[in-house]
């Protein structure tokens, strides 16, 4: 076998199924290009056409060529007929995805003789019989997904340690939930016959009878419905309890209802009280410097501890008094709508210490928000400061982080940027775990690193030695709509060689020895280390020694060449179905813009066009039977 042999089969499948055909390039000599078609060392290993309007039988003696396949997805398109055979040959595949067809007939027993498989999907189709316990024969299995088809009969125990994710609902199953599977959640089991843990209606007393409703195809033989016996079950004294803390709960949402309306109405004045000045200060039609941070902020001020706190921040920020006669330097077309005076007056924080200074979130008495960053070890000379200071003021791309002002006399140099609300991706990602934390979907994922790379790609386009310098998580901000900005662009210029040049070395691509001269293709580099944090959920070592870091592009080639793709990504993402492949398909750029040779790195142009790729893909998936017919393939 080669690849030679790889592209026969492609083209017979391409030769057999109905549908529309694929847009392959067939006289390319290397099918690895195709569209959906993956290699490694010259063969193909992953296929994936989804919701490709692929339709038909897969006929024998097609599939079974492609002797490396690891992945083979064909979800949601409109293939029949049995799940081919071919598929017992593939003695590598991990991951098998036809969920969304029109598969029918019993599960067969080769399949069960698939002992590489990692994820299967083969929800929404047409498939009837027993689930058999064959399953139990896949001991790598982690994803079983079976809901939607006409599966009838009891569960059989699938006892699998290393599964993760498991689905049968909306089938006809009967009987109780075995016990290996009683852990998964109940949404796992609805839409069928089925009774005891994790469902809500108990069992008969032997365990095995299942809960009758009407019309359900289970053994109804003596069996009370799941209303009737909770109405026996249910005491006067339960029914007052219900009654009572039903009423103390509707008084408590009351009164929370009554906190919030309040506390809306207080900051609702305030943002009027501070529109109006602003508008003295700006002068009518005027765009704000930034757009007034309304919530929260009068509370977060207003307390004295809170006030003396921000008093010594700003003492710590505030500059010689000799040097108020200096101005703040503003870029572009915004009018100077505050001065040094009013910034140094700022009620501050400390937003955090990087490489080139200290950042302070600054509460301007107008109510603007800014961020301000304290420069150190500004090593040239102020024309040339000046001069490359302009080059980063005179930047201007939706997702980057404008800088709109800056001051320098001898003893400090001060940036002023818009104030960024929800933080940076690094605390997104890394910060507290607890509850009301934004999930991380893919969806959101996959935005900011599409964001991240158009903010990149426009720094880029200004000239072959125009860089960030400097790309990383905490370098990505978002907006109050989690749009990520990127910041930190151009600074590496202005400053010496930082004392600790560890700290970036996470990001730092292996040809870098000065990170003032970082080239386009290390700021790929970087790029693709924060791909690999987004996907990961790990940070980069942020110090060669520090033992709990790792050396992310190191640790998931070595996880990739071992085949568990799967297992690199955070526990968070796999929860979301459907989108694996996209995420491989991440990982893969990843791992390309993480080349150890610069030359082999894509472009950055080629990086956003990549994911834009893959991000239609997934939500092509999400949509497919609506509207994939109109979609141009
Ligand atoms: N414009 C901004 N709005 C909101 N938060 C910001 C802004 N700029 C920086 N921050 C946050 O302030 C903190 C300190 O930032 P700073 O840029 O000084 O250091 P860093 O990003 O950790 O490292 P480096 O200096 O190497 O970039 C970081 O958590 C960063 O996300």
């Amino acid at each position: 076998s080669d690849l030679a042999t790889d592209k026969a089969a492609l083209l017979a499948l391409r030769a057999a199924v109905g549908g529309r055909t694929f847009l392959w390039n067939v006289t390319l000599t290397t099918p690895c290009n195709w569209q959906g078609v993956l290699c490694a060392n010259n063969r193909v290993t992953a296929l994936r056409l989804p919701a490709s309007s692929i339709s038909g039988t897969i006929p024998p003696n097609t599939l079974s060529n492609l002797t490396l396949l690891r992945t083979l997805s064909l979800r949601l398109n409109h293939l029949s007929g049995p799940l081919p055979s071919d598929l017992t040959q593939l003695s590598q595949l991990r991951n098998l995805y036809l969920q969304g067809n029109r598969f029918s007939g019993p599960l067969p027993d080769f399949l069960f003789s698939v002992h590489s498989l990692v994820r299967l999907s083969l929800a929404q189709n047409n498939f009837s019989g027993e689930i058999p316990s064959g399953f139990n024969n896949l001991t790598r299995l982690r994803t079983l997904y079976l809901e939607n088809n006409g599966f009838t009969g009891v569960l059989p125990d699938i006892e699998l340690l290393s599964l993760q994710q498991f689905n049968v609902s909306f089938n006809s199953l009967n009987g109780s939930v075995p016990k290996g599977l009683r852990g998964m959640p109940e949404n796992a089991f609805l839409g069928n016959s089925l009774c005891g843990k994790p469902l809500e209606n108990a069992c008969e007393a032997n365990g095995e009878t299942p809960a009758a409703t009407a019309g359900s195809n289970g053994n109804i033989n003596g069996v009370e419905n799941l209303g009737k016996s909770r109405k026996k079950k249910l005491s006067g004294g339960a029914i007052a309890g219900i009654v009572i803390g039903s009423v103390v709960g509707f008084v408590l949402l009351l009164l929370l209802l009554f906190i919030f309306c309040r506390k809306r109405s207080g900051n609702k004045a305030r943002s009027v009280d501070m529109a109006a000045i602003k508008n003295q200060e700006t002068g009518i039609g005027e765009k704000p410097l930034v757009e007034a941070e309304n919530g929260g902020m009068s509370n977060e001020f207003s307390g004295s501890a809170a006030a003396a706190a921000a008093m010594t921040a700003k003492r710590e920020i505030g500059v010689g008094a000799n040097e108020e006669t200096k101005k703040l330097a503003f870029f572009g077309n915004v009018s100077q709508v505050f001065n040094l005076e009013e910034l140094l007056r700022a009620s501050a924080e400390v937003l955090g210490k990087g490489t080139f200074g200290t950042t302070y979130k600054a509460v301007l008495e107008v109510g603007t928000v800014v961020a301000v960053k304290r420069l150190k070890d500004v090593t040239i000379s102020e024309r040339e400061f000046r001069e490359k200071i302009e080059g980063v003021g005179s930047m201007d791309h939706h997702n980057l982080v404008p800088l709109r002002a800056y001051y320098y006399s001898r003893e400090e140099k001060l940036l002023v940027y818009d104030y960024m609300p929800m933080g940076s991706l690094s605390a997104l990602l890394h910060g507290n775990k607890g509850g009301g934390r934004t999930p991380l979907t893919w969806e959101l994922r996959s935005r900011i690193a599409l964001g991240a790379a158009r903010g990149v790609e426009y720094l880029h386009s200004q000239g072959t030695v125009v860089t960030h310098g400097n790309i990383k998580s905490s370098n990505i901000l978002l907006t109050k709509s989690y749009e990520p900005r990127v910041t930190d662009f151009g600074l590496n210029q202005l400053v010496g060689v930082p004392s600790s040049p560890t700290r970036v070395a996470g990001y730092r691509a292996p040809e870098v020895t000065d990170p003032r001269l970082v080239s386009q293709k290390a700021d790929v580099y970087s790029f693709g280390v924060l791909l690999l944090e987004l996907l990961t959920g790990k940070a980069p070592s942020h110090a060669l020694l520090n033992e709990e870091g790792v050396d992310l592009p190191r640790w998931v080639q070595s996880v990739v060449r071992e085949e568990w793709t799967s297992e690199v990504f955070d526990l968070q993402l796999l929860r979301y179905q459907n989108v694996e492949e996209e995420m491989v398909q991440l990982l893969q750029l990843a791992i390309d813009c993480t080349a150890q040779h610069p030359d082999t790195r894509p472009s950055i142009t080629e990086v956003a066009i990549r994911i834009e790729d893959l991000r239609r893909s997934s939500s092509l998936g999400d949509h497919e039977q609506s509207n994939v017919v109109s979609e141009p393939y």
